[in-house]
């Protein structure tokens, strides 16, 4: 099976599985040779069959396409699936893999024989939650596994009761159906959280998460953390959530990927870059772009302003309502539209694989206030931004990254990036598009 034109798994013609990575630009490197590179995340010693997983499983895996395992399947599955069950906590670069690790876990723990919820996962975004619900049923096909969302809107109006044997969603949604008892705890024996450092974020969704930890059985639950990135700040809390874990983590320097190359444009001002945006325009659409900015509105202005203007763009954001999100995320998964402008509720876990270019149009920033509620300092938001880049480059492919820097505080910011990363980030010139071009074919070569 290999995704469909909605970027959801669906069976693939026989002839169409390749090791070749396609890209819109000619692209020799081939899967094969990278997942046979022990430097690389996507590298593994053992084969999917060595890993002890039940032959429907394999049956799944083998029909999504996927041939050998990466270096996070390979190592976290057999410490996720050995008994006693044992909690895990799970870093690995973005695009590695690590939704296969976690719903394979599921999948293996589920008792089909009983018609109970037994694994519960969030994650903080709907997109998310039902990209991951899409892998479920995909790796879940040869199983009688039976699913259920926890996501706003997604159960009928005066549904009593859930019998689901998996069920994702977001961790509002979660607590409710929990809290009303539509969704019966009693049989969980898993519980995953993905995007984990920011499901647990005490500044962003880890009170609502802690809320649906508490309704779940107090013993015999597996906690399943995974991450691109586990800032010290969440560690230590981590660590109390899931306790006594296993671990697979990354060094600083190792969490991004080194097939996105990042660069940045030297833009005027904030008009300008505007601008720049639109003179991009034709590269953006060679493949499938995303643009990030800080809020909602510049993200709708900008698009509104483009459309006006003649380009064709998507924007979307946490203030659209349930349906049309479901609908913008969906059109842009099946190709439809080419560039999606948009906030940081896209920014993790989103796998889009025709993504080749990313653009920063405002650099991630922490919400910093002071002890009064007043802003302070700014500063960089280092996690976003590494999962933000990650949006391409999936799974070996390549990508690029322009950041749009305009005064001097946002060059400090990107300097901390560079630092943090301990990646090069380099300029390209923002009046110069053949350079520009020329630069990006050679990135994505
Ligand atoms: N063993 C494999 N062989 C081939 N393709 C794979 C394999 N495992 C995963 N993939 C593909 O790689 C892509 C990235 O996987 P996934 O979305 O799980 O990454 P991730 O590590 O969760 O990234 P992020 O940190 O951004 O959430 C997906 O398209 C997935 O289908």
């Amino acid at each position: 099976m290999e995704k469909d034109a909605d970027g959801f798994y669906s069976p693939a013609p026989a002839d169409e599985h390749t090791d070749l990575i396609k890209s819109s630009f000619e692209v020799s490197v081939t899967l094969a040779d990278q997942q046979a590179d022990p430097n690389s995340p996507l590298y593994s010693a053992k084969t999917f069959e060595q890993l002890g997983l039940h032959a429907d499983l394999l049956k799944g895996i083998y029909d999504m396409g996927f041939s050998k395992p990466s270096k996070i399947q390979e190592r976290a599955l057999p410490l996720l699936l050995s008994n006693p069950p044992t909690n895990m906590i799970g870093q690995s670069q973005s695009g590695t893999g690590k939704t296969a690790a976690f719903v394979l876990t599921m999948l293996s723990r589920v008792d089909f024989s009983k018609n109970k919820t037994q694994a519960i996962c969030l994650a903080p975004s709907r997109e998310l939650a039902r990209q991951i619900m899409s892998v479920v049923v995909a790796m879940g096909k040869f199983t009688p596994v039976q699913t259920e969302y926890a996501i706003k809107d997604s159960l009928p109006r005066g549904t009593a009761s859930v019998s689901a044997h998996i069920v994702v969603g977001t961790p509002g949604t979660m607590t409710d159906l929990l809290r009303r008892k539509v969704i019966d705890a009693t049989e969980v024996k898993v519980f995953v959280l993905d995007e984990a450092d920011n499901m647990l974020d005490q500044d962003g969704l880890g009170d609502q998460t802690l809320r649906v930890k508490n309704m779940l059985p107090r013993t015999g639950v597996q906690i399943i953390l995974f991450s691109a990135t586990f800032p010290d700040h969440v560690r230590s809390f981590a660590n109390k959530f899931a306790p006594n874990a296993n671990k697979i983590e990354l060094q600083k320097t190792e969490v991004t990927v080194d097939n996105i190359h990042q660069f940045y444009m030297d833009c005027k001002n904030e008009e300008h870059k505007y601008d720049v945006l639109v003179s991009l325009y034709q590269l953006l659409t060679i493949g499938q772009s995303i643009i990030f900015c800080q809020h909602r509105h510049t993200a709708d202005r900008i698009a509104q302003r483009m459309s006006a203007e003649g380009h064709k763009v998507a924007s979307l954001h946490g203030a659209k309502d349930a349906s049309e999100r479901d609908a913008i995320i969906d059109s842009f998964r099946e190709g439809r539209e080419k560039v999606l402008i948009t906030t940081n509720v896209i920014a993790r876990g989103i796998d889009i694989l025709q993504v080749n270019m990313v653009v920063n149009y405002d650099l991630p920033l922490l919400n910093e206030r002071d002890n009064w509620g007043n802003k302070g300092d700014s500063r960089p938001d280092i996690e976003t931004y590494i999962h933000r880049i990650g949006r391409t480059g999936r799974f070996g492919r390549k990508g690029i990254s322009i950041n749009f820097v305009h005064n001097k505080e946002t060059w400090a910011h990107m300097e901390q990036i560079e630092q943090a990363t301990g990646k090069k980030i380099t300029r390209i010139e923002t009046n110069d598009l053949d350079e520009m071009e020329e630069q990006m074919k050679k990135a994505l070569k």
